[in-house]
Formats: C-alpha cells, structure tokens, sequence
C-alpha cells in the first residue's frame, strides 16, 4: 500500500534519524551485561534489512565485534505475506541462540520474531519499538506504539518542502 492510501484511523509515527539514534543507544544500555550469566553477549545478529541500523549503534555501544544477519521478508510494501529466511548466520555462531542478540527495529505483528525465534529458541529478542500484537515475541524494546500505528523510518523518508499554511487549498 502507498503511503499516500493509508486509512484515515491509521496514525503515523515518524521516526528521525536522531530519534533512532538514540532510541538504539538506549536499547543497548538496557541490554548492557545482560548476556548469559549476567555477562557479555556472544555476538549481534541483526535481522535485515531493517535491523541493521540498529544493531549496528548496538553493537559499537557494547562494543561487540561480532555481528550477523538473517534476512526475513515479511512485508512487501506495507501489505503481509508469509515471513520467510532468505539467508541464514552462521550455523556454527548461532547453535540454539544461546548468548546471541537477535535485533530488529520493531515487532507488529510479531511473525518475523516467531519465525527467527523457533530457529534460536535461546537467543535473546531485542527491538527499538513494538506493537502490543507483537511485545510477547520480544525480551526487551525501549518504545511501545499503538497497533493502528505505522512507524516511519529516516532511510524510508526524504525532506521534502512543505507549502506555507495559509498558501494550501
Ligand atoms: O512483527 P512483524 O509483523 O513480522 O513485522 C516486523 C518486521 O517487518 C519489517 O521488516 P520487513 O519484512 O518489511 O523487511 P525489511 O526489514 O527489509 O524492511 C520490520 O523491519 C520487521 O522486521
Ligand atoms: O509500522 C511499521 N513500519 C515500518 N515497517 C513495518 N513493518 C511492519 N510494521 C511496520
Ligand atoms: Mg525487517
């Protein structure tokens, strides 16, 4: 769906790049020696394509070198389909999950994270946002939003002029 179709009842929820910034940083600090036996994480293991940014400001705030990707597809557009693995870490890194921060920038519905979890049922489950239908797939995340609420993320927007308010029809 284009953005420009969203349903009236539906809010937006724009996110800048200062707001992601910071909302990561503070993911990290709360995930800060959390890792098994109260010690540090194993690795970062971002799920793609929108995970990466965050589990990248995650990743240098705890100083974590190394860093993975699963690639899950769950959403063309704005619309739903089936979410799906179209590439996995590395077997050998990921064994159960133990250890191991799976990142995302949120959870809506929370297929991405049920799909990624039944893989690594150890891993620990990290988003910046999350959407009330999605929040028991997910350990821990820093901002709840409301499920009629579409987030908008900087590297999906441009600035754009705006027409002075007296000046639109
Ligand atoms: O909880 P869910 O309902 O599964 O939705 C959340 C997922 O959907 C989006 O990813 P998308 O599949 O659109 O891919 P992208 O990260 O490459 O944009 C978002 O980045 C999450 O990964
Ligand atoms: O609210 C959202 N914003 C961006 N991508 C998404 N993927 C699922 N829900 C969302
Ligand atoms: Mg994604």
């Amino acid at each position: 769906m284009a953005a420009a179709d969203r349903l009236p009842h539906e809010k937006g929820f724009h996110v800048s790049w200062d707001q992601i910034h910071r909302d990561a940083r503070a993911l990290a600090w709360r995930l800060d020696g959390r890792g098994p036996d109260g010690g540090t994480w194993k690795a970062v293991v971002a799920i793609t394509r929108g995970g990466l940014v965050p589990a990248m400001i995650v990743s240098r705030e705890l100083d974590i070198r190394v860093v993975d990707t699963i690639s899950v597809q769950s959403y063309n557009n704005q619309s739903q389909t089936e979410a799906r693995v179209t590439k996995a870490p590395q077997a050998d890194l990921m064994g159960d999950g133990e250890g191991i921060l799976v990142v995302d920038d949120l959870v809506d519905s929370g297929k991405t994270l049920e799909l990624v979890r039944s893989l690594y049922p150890r891993a620990h489950f990290a988003t910046v946002y999350a959407k009330p239908k999605g929040r028991p797939m997910v350990d821990t995340y820093i901002t709840e939003v409301s499920q009629d609420t579409w987030i908008f993320f900087p590297w999906d927007m441009a600035l754009q002029y705006v027409q002075p308010y007296r000046e639109r029809d």
